[in-house]
């Protein structure tokens, strides 16, 4: 369910209220601009905004309903001062039922062709380490503006997961295919200078207050278009790559089952959560 809070400033604030939410708030919370039309979306799953299968549930909602009302442009951002998104939440693999492990995945293809495949003009402002998962949904934007001093690349192979053929050809699309070959096999996380000059991020900024700014001048470039021109030639470049995935998914779904069952990956899963802890030591 949607609640609408009027703000003196201008400022609509959309906020749902959820039945899995954590004591910390909802999961997505979006703000509307009402004069531009623009909303900002913000994952809020602290600590690292890992995405479990409710997260990712309530971003599909939340990409419906900006659907609906037909906003003009999109921010995604995160309210950590160090992760945008950490990526699949790893405790999804920890020995998983089956049932469970194919509606994550189901998940997580669903919030990659939701977000990938939005009427309306979306920014990444990447405040934050950004590592596979997170990657991905960067990479769903039609921009992404990084701060400075972050991580972000694919790095599923380093914890013993396949680079799904959809997520590669994003990578493909965005950096190129040799940079995107390499990058996808080794598992290459990317600062965030490395990452504008292979062309994975737009531009930099300095904080998030830079970047929001940026964000905003990137959709006031649409301020003057014709919404039906310039998301139809969008869905035109984008739609063929989402039914292609849709097509396949049963047998990504089946791929990724036999992966995250075999006991060789749940060995190593177990040793790089370990690693995960040991870090902070
Ligand atoms: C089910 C189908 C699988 C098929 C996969 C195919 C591939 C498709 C796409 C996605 C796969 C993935 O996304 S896999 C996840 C990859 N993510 C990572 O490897 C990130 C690991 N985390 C980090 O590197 C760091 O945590 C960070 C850089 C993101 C942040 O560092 P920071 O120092 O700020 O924070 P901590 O490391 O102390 O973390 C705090 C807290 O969060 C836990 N944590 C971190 N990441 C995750 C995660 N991805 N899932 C769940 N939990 C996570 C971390 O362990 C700490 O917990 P504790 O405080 O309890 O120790």
């Amino acid at each position: 369910m949607l609640r609408k809070i009027a703000n003196p400033a201008r400022l609509l604030t959309f906020q749902r209220t959820m039945a899995s939410t954590a004591s910390t708030g909802p999961l997505v919370r979006t703000e509307l601009d009402s004069q531009t039309g623009y909303a900002t979306v913000i994952l809020n799953r602290a600590p690292v905004n890992s995405l479990s299968l409710e997260f990712m549930a309530e971003i599909i909602k939340t990409v419906d309903e900006l659907e609906r009302s037909k906003i003009r442009g999109m921010i995604l951002t995160s309210p950590s001062s160090k992760v945008f998104c950490a990526g699949l939440d790893v405790l999804e693999m920890v020995n998983p039922s089956e049932d469970r492990l194919r509606s994550v995945w189901r998940n997580l293809q669903d919030t990659w062709a939701k977000l990938y495949g939005t009427s309306f003009p979306t920014v990444a402002l990447i405040n934050g380490h950004a590592p596979a998962g997170g990657c991905l949904l960067a990479l769903t934007c039609e921009y992404r503006i990084m701060c400075s001093n972050f991580s972000i690349g694919l790095n599923e192979t380093q914890l013993g997961l396949a680079v799904p053929p959809w997520l590669q050809k994003t990578m493909r699309n965005t950096v190129g295919s040799r940079e995107a070959e390499i990058a996808c096999i080794k598992g290459t996380m990317f600062s965030s200078e490395e990452a504008l000059k292979i062309g994975l991020v737009d531009e930099l900024a300095a904080d998030k207050g830079e970047a929001m700014h940026k964000a905003c001048n990137y959709l006031d470039t649409f301020k003057n278009m014709s919404p039906y021109a310039r998301s139809a030639t969008k869905l035109l470049l984008r739609n063929k790559k989402i039914e292609d995935m849709k097509r396949a998914r049963e047998d990504d779904i089946d791929r990724v089952v036999k992966n995250v069952m075999n006991s060789d990956f749940q060995a190593g899963l177990a040793a790089y959560l370990q690693s995960l802890k040991d870090r902070k030591k």
